[in-house]
């Protein structure tokens, strides 16, 4: 294992305040678009809650402005927020909200390798599906590239994949899969397990 951390201790870079998105984009209230703004999460989060569950729920949202309440509802776990704003000030502010991003899947053996290295090249980039922020990935890799993705400094499977991707990611090892769960069995790597690496 590369690291000793778990998933639910993960820091990402905290998100400007809403005070500060204001300051940042310049984003003075004009009085013809009656711009009042709320500026206290406490606040938001309490008229989002009166709002019922919105788990997987589709929002639409009239006049986000710097993205108070938008920043709430975002943090309830609805699956689509469609925000209408006039004032188009606000629009480069309300793309610093990330969305929760994850990449998830039971990769195509062939191109396990070439698609990790274009992602990891993505996450230095902040491009593509990085280009919010930290997304997970939960990847099943072969059993030789699973070993290199995890390998610790000295170990015999240490490689430039391990280096690359535990410089830009935390790599963990979450679960061994065994080569018979599949149907058919893979080719390649009968009797070896695959490994579920989670970035
Ligand atoms: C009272 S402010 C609320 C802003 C933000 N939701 C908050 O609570 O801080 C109203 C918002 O509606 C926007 N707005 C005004 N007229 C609009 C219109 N016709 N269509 C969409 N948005 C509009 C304003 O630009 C402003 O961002």
């Amino acid at each position: 294992m590369a690291s000793s951390r778990t998933l639910g201790t993960f820091r990402l870079p905290p998100l400007p305040t809403i005070r500060e998105i204001i300051k940042l984009f310049r984003l003075q209230a004009v009085k013809q678009l009656s711009q009042n703004f709320l500026l206290d999460l406490r606040l938001t989060d309490k008229i989002v809650r009166k709002a019922g569950n919105l788990t997987n729920a589709y929002v639409y949202e009239v006049g986000p402005g710097p993205g108070g309440i938008t920043r709430s509802i975002l943090n309830a776990g609805v699956a689509e927020l469609l925000v209408v704003e006039k004032d188009s000030r606000f629009i480069p502010g309300l793309q610093v909200n990330p969305p929760n991003v994850h990449i998830i899947g039971n990769l195509p053996f062939s191109v396990s390798t070439p698609l990790i290295i274009k992602w990891l090249e993505n996450v230095s980039q902040r491009n593509g599906p990085f280009a919010y922020g930290r997304t997970r990935m939960m990847l099943t890799f072969q059993k030789e590239v699973a070993e290199r993705l995890t390998a610790t400094t000295g170990s015999k499977q240490r490689s430039r994949l391990s280096i690359m991707a535990q410089y830009l990611c935390d790599v963990q090892h979450i679960l061994t899969i065994p080569g018979q769960a599949f149907v058919p069995k893979p080719e390649s790597v009968v009797p070896c397990p695959v490994l579920t690496v989670a970035f």
